[in-house]
């Protein structure tokens, strides 16, 4: 699987909400993505890190225009609306509530463009073999208010694995679980990873969901956000508690901090986990 996502000098700009003037958000922020990988996007609170996903997404928001300058390039060529290289994941897992939990991961390919694309027979041989992936094989006739948060956000991964993205973007999705299904989805993440690589951007508030998951960890500075920080963690997944505890982690879990900490002293939503 081969990927290019090319972020070239983004600014970003919303409207007040007074309606006077403009606030900067982001500010010239240029990053190169070019292999499959789990990048964790770390930053404070408001940098513009959901910003940053949705416009390797396609996805504007109405009146806005975004990147006010600056380009995202997939694969060399400029990405200005949706297209479907991308599936994308959120900490509310909106999975349809009339739905059941196959109907819901077999919903993208109700849309013409997968209709087109992947045959009836191969959509449902995917929609099975993801759903016994992320562990639900049993559920599926369930609807989400039969199921727990955990199982939802599978749910919700799911939806998103089965178009076979070469790009994955994940914005804070686990941060509503409790800290033991966490882990669960941390590792299931890993596996589907490993049967499917592709290039994942997930934020996260959390350093140690970051140095849990991440190929790369880059941190942005405090609005206007720039890249403060961009490294690579080459200790092989799973992540041992012994590795978490070593120098090496510690360090990295210090380099992390100190940005965010200078970057939003004394308040935050930072979390690190014991
Ligand atoms: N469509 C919009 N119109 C106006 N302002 C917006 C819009 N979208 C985002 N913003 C503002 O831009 C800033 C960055 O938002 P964004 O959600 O990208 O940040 P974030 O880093 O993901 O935040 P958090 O960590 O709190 O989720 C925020 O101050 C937000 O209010």
């Amino acid at each position: 699987m081969s990927i290019s996502v090319e972020i070239k000098d983004i600014v970003q700009e919303y409207p007040k909400p007074d309606g006077k003037g403009v606030t900067r958000v982001c500010d010239k922020i240029s990053l190169a993505f070019d292999e499959p990988g789990i990048n964790m996007l770390l930053g404070p609170s408001g940098c513009g890190k959901s910003t940053i996903l949705r416009m390797m997404g396609g996805v504007r928001p109405i009146g806005v225009p975004t990147p006010t300058s600056g380009t995202v390039l997939i694969d060399g060529k400029p990405c200005d609306g949706a297209h479907d290289d991308a599936a994308m994941v959120f900490q509310r897992y909106s999975n349809r509530p009339d739905l059941t939990v196959r109907e819901n991961v077999a919903f993208p390919f109700r849309m013409k463009l997968w209709k087109k694309k992947v045959p009836k027979a191969e959509s449902e041989k995917r929609i099975t073999d993801i759903l016994a992936a992320v562990g639900l094989a049993d559920k599926h006739d369930l609807l989400p208010a039969q199921l727990s948060g955990g199982q939802n956000q599978r749910v919700a991964l799911a939806r998103a694995l089965v178009l076979r993205p070469r790009i994955l973007l994940m914005d804070e999705p686990f941060s509503a679980l409790d800290a033991q299904i966490r882990q669960e989805m941390q590792a299931l993440l890993v596996k589907l990873y490993e049967m499917q690589p592709c290039l994942i951007v997930f934020v996260t508030h959390d350093v140690t969901e970051a140095l849990t998951l991440g190929d790369r960890v880059i941190t942005l500075s405090t609005q206007p956000a720039r890249v403060a920080d961009d490294f690579r963690i080459t200790e092989p997944r799973p992540r041992s508690a012994i590795w978490a505890r070593s120098t090496e982690a510690v360090k990295m879990e210090e380099r992390i901090l100190n940005i965010l900490h200078a970057a939003n002293p004394g308040r935050g939503e930072l979390t690190v986990t014991v």
